[in-house]
């Protein structure tokens, strides 16, 4: 995950995963415009597993992470030299997450998700729809619907890591680890829906697990 070379910028081009806007409208009588980029709604789920009392994350190198660790004037050169920024600094600890691309239900895309990144084979009933909400309303405002799955040691029939070429390492943590990590000063490496996630969790279900 690690080995990184070659980094370097440029335009944008047509893309299948972001598409840049303007749009202008007239509010209170004032014409306004706004910058956004259109993007597709995903979903995000909780693992918890409940055989050895750990939560399910998963780990990988985020390009969007790493741009911004990059200084603005190093940014301009050639090529990003990666001895100065190394991969580390994109790496996010994150749910295991996907963005919903095919003509399936928002279920069917998590518990495929759950699968590919996580390993875990798991019955859609399982899968406990939370609630959904707005990532990066500045620019996004795409949709996100969060889910909560328990599973046990029984399911898991596969690696997980991702499919095709992503790079995914499978992470487990504690509850103590847990709130260790949405406690901590940051930065952290993870989304704000990822730590509403974790609140969500030790709020509602952590106590459980305790014991
Ligand atoms: O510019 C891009 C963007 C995506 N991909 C591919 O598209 C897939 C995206 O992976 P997927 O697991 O479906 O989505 P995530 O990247 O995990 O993103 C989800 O999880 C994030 C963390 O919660 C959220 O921020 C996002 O909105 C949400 O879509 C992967 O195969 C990528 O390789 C590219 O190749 N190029
Ligand atoms: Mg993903």
């Amino acid at each position: 995950m690690e080995d990184l070379k070659d980094v370097y910028l440029t335009p944008l081009p047509e893309s299948q995963y972001v598409k840049p806007f303007r749009l202008h409208y007239t509010q209170n009588g004032k014409q306004k415009n706004w910058d956004l980029l259109e993007v597709h709604d995903s979903v995000a789920v909780i693992v918890f597993n409940v055989t050895r009392k750990v939560m399910i994350f998963v780990k990988q190198f985020r390009p969007a992470i790493y741009y911004n660790n990059v200084h603005p004037k190093d940014r301009q050169s050639d090529q990003i030299d990666t001895n100065k920024y190394p991969a580390s600094l994109g790496i996010a600890l994150e749910m295991c997450a996907g963005i919903i691309d095919k003509n399936k239900s928002v279920e069917e895309i998590a518990q495929e998700e759950v699968l590919e990144e996580c390993g875990y084979n798991v019955p859609l009933k399982k899968l406990q729809r939370i609630t959904s909400y707005r990532s990066g309303v500045g620019v996004q405002g795409a949709l996100q619907t969060f889910f909560y799955c328990e599973v046990t040691d029984e399911m898991k029939t596969e690696q997980g890591g991702g499919v095709d070429d992503e790079i995914i390492e499978v992470v487990e943590k504690t509850i103590p680890e847990i709130e260790a990590l949405v406690t901590s000063p940051g930065p952290i490496s993870s989304p704000p829906s990822c730590l509403f996630a974790l609140m969500w969790f030790l709020h509602y279900k952590a106590d459980q697990f305790r014991k």
